[in-house]
């Protein structure tokens, strides 16, 4: 196991990313549904901040809280306090430089709606020409391998297919940052290992900064250049682990390597810690 990686925040690369060329910074970030004695303070105090063109993973423990902080991420919730910072803007609704693919690819494409027509709706809003619009989405469908699909409609295709629409659409919106929400939990494995390839090449041919949430260890160990480990909730940065593993990453080689399985170790042990140590955080009532 690799010791070197495990780097608290506060003393690392991140700090100079805040402090100088930070696409994204999340600022003390706090959140509390609710008030009273039955507050629930979901997010204690998160803090990091990523730069531009890398490829981020956050991973922890179930009810870390991390579908409340993709929401206030996206501009969806407002949180109690603190802020998302996305290119020097406060986040206060939907960010332009943002793109956004779940985990439910069934509910995020209209079925009534062929694939080029879905991928068309985010483009419509952005008042592009037709011309431009249509070859974004050629593009975009080139670029997840579904070149022909333009015409079907999502239930013609299969989950895994479906997934990468979902793909396409976003990197046809041309964001500076594409966040991605558990996105392969609801495909089989193989599909699965395809999908993290089309991930990866996305992010290097595009130069696109990627912030990818996973409940997979494994996976955010394969796709990163850091990986972010949350505390349960109330939710911090419990540690992050930098991925020092070569550029070039493989399935089956890339997990073969014993690095590998020293930073799946790592995390994996900083998930179980997440889990059974308790921190102090502000008491929710204070809020
Ligand atoms: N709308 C809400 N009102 C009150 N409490 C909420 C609400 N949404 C989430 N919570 C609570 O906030 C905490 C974090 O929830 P959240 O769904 O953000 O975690 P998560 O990491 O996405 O969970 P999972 O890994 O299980 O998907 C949990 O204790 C949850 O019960």
């Amino acid at each position: 196991m690799s010791q070197t990686n495990a780097t608290p925040i506060g003393a690392t690369p991140t700090d100079t990313a805040q402090s100088h060329d930070a696409i994204l910074e999340v600022q003390h970030l706090r959140k509390v549904y609710g008030s009273g004695p039955t507050a629930v303070e979901a997010i204690g105090n998160l803090d990091f901040s990523i730069r531009p063109g890398e490829l981020v993973c956050i991973v922890g423990p179930s009810g870390a809280g991390k579908t409340t902080f993709l929401r206030c991420v996206s501009g969806l919730l407002q949180p109690t306090s603190g802020a998302i910072v996305l290119e020097g803007k406060t986040v206060n609704g939907p960010p332009e430089g943002m793109a956004v693919v779940l985990q439910e690819y069934g509910r995020s494409l209209f079925p009534w709606l062929t694939v080029q027509q879905n991928i068309e709706l985010p483009l419509l809003e952005k008042k592009l020409d037709k011309a431009t619009r249509q070859s974004l989405i050629a593009e975009s469908l080139e670029a997840v391998g579904l070149g022909g699909s333009a015409s079907k409609y999502p239930w013609q295709l299969s989950g895994g297919m479906q997934q990468r629409v979902a793909i396409a659409r976003a990197i046809a919106f041309q964001p500076h940052v594409l966040v991605m929400d558990e996105p392969f939990a609801a495909v089989d494995a193989q599909t699965r290992a395809e999908l993290e390839d089309l991930v990866r090449t996305i992010w290097k041919t595009m130069g696109v900064t990627v912030l990818f949430v996973t409940h997979d260890i494994d996976e955010s160990v394969y796709l990163g250049q850091r990986v972010i480990v949350l505390s349960s909730a109330p939710t911090m940065v419990l540690e992050e682990v930098i991925i020092d593993l070569p550029e070039v990453r493989d399935q089956l080689s890339t997990r073969a390597l014993p690095e590998f399985a020293d930073l799946r170790t790592q995390v994996y042990e900083l998930i179980q810690r997440a889990k059974h140590e308790r921190y102090s955080p502000t008491p929710a009532s204070a809020a």
